[in-house]
């Protein structure tokens, strides 16, 4: 079947492994790639697929509401898989406007125009909002888990911002019957993900002996998935998800971040060449993350009962292969280290 897909943020961390997905599987697809290319979007994350036929790149904002209507005419687009989103927590403490305009007004500005190109004919189109699970607020060391149920409870900016472009998904579907699906997924990791994140961060400071600023005592937990089974579930719930539904990924894969950062050490050190436990010395506990959330676990229990996708990668295979490509491509990683990078890093980390 032939269709044409908006693929927003695809040149970010998460979107180009949706996009290479999709560019890949569906050759009848016509797969656009509309990213503003902000500091953490970048088409390097997308050279093996960029001359393909079935792939196009536009650069564009998702709060422009005369571009955004053109290019759903001009594309006539029926699908939408919306990625583009700031997405750094500490980023949303210093400077939450910036999370409000791109994640609320871009996700509404985005919502209005499908609204008007689809025009109540919903049948065959379908608009999937990628979200977070930070949206749920925080959980105890108790074992429980947030499900589809759990009542929103957003502390930082970015969440707040998020849990807010939830809502407004949620009510263009209950208000106009609009053919809107939700996921809620947990902390990603793998190739491509821009080093103000803990894991590519930290693999990128082990390897240039710079410190490795620890948050508060390092006990809070988050569930980590490898970025392409985040990708391989967005597929399965954009084509057999159901309307109106809301879905939770996750890799019942929980970590503390200090037993998670001393696994990054000891693969790093070991691919490297280096003593075992050579760099634990580049351990810093610094002040913490304000509001910084305890726990994050996600129950992803319903996606698999109803469609049948399930994590497919050991967290140890993940890592492995997560390091082992930060380290075969460290020109990557200096292009996008030099200029705006460096003074931001200073600011954030200097005298924390
Ligand atoms: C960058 C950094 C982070 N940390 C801690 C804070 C968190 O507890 C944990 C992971 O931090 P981050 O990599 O920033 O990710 P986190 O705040 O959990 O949020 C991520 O995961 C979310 C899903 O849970 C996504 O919605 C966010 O977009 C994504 O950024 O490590 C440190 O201790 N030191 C650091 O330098």
């Amino acid at each position: 079947m032939k269709r044409n897909i908006l693929i927003t943020g695809g040149a970010g961390f998460i979107g180009s492994h949706v996009v290479r997905l999709f560019v890949g599987k569906y050759p009848d697809y016509r797969i656009i790639n509309l990213d503003r290319l902000t500091y953490a979007g970048n088409l390097a994350n997308l050279r093996d697929v960029e001359n393909r036929p079935n792939y196009t790149f536009v650069k564009g904002d998702i709060c422009d509401y005369d571009a955004m209507r053109s290019l759903f005419a001009e594309y006539d687009i029926d699908g939408v898989i919306h990625l583009a989103a700031e997405s750094h927590v500490d980023r949303s403490i210093r400077d939450p406007f910036t999370f409000a305009r791109t994640n609320v007004m871009g996700t509404l500005t985005l919502l209005q125009a499908a609204r008007e190109h689809w025009n109540g004919a919903w049948e065959g189109r379908r608009f999937h909002h990628i979200s977070t699970d930070e949206v749920y607020g925080a959980l105890p060391f108790d074992g429980t888990l947030f499900t589809e149920q759990t009542r929103y409870d957003p502390h930082s900016p970015y969440s707040a911002s998020k849990a807010s472009s939830d809502h407004f998904v949620r009510a263009f579907h209950d208000t106009y019957g609009f053919p809107a699906v939700v996921t809620n997924c947990s902390n990603n990791y793998g190739p491509y993900q821009f080093p103000e994140k803990l894991i590519p961060l930290f693999i990128n400071n082990i390897r240039h002996e710079k410190p490795l600023p620890v948050y508060g005592r390092g006990e809070n937990v988050r569930d980590w998935l490898y970025v392409e089974d985040h990708a391989r579930a967005i597929d399965t719930i954009f084509h057999r998800g159901r309307d109106g539904e809301t879905y939770n990924i996750g890799g019942f894969n929980e970590w503390r971040n200090i037993d998670l950062i001393r696994v990054i050490i000891r693969t790093v050190d070991r691919l490297l060449g280096r003593p075992e436990g050579a760099s634990e010395k580049l351990i810093t506990y610094v002040t913490d993350r304000a509001g910084h959330d305890l726990r994050y676990a996600i129950d992803s229990r319903k996606l698999k009962e109803e469609l049948g996708w399930e994590p497919s990668l050991q967290f140890e295979e993940g890592i492995e292969k997560t390091v082992r490509w930060y380290l075969a491509n460290q020109e990557w990683m200096d292009d996008i280290t030099s200029g705006e990078y460096e003074r931001y890093y200073q600011e954030m980390y200097t005298g924390r």
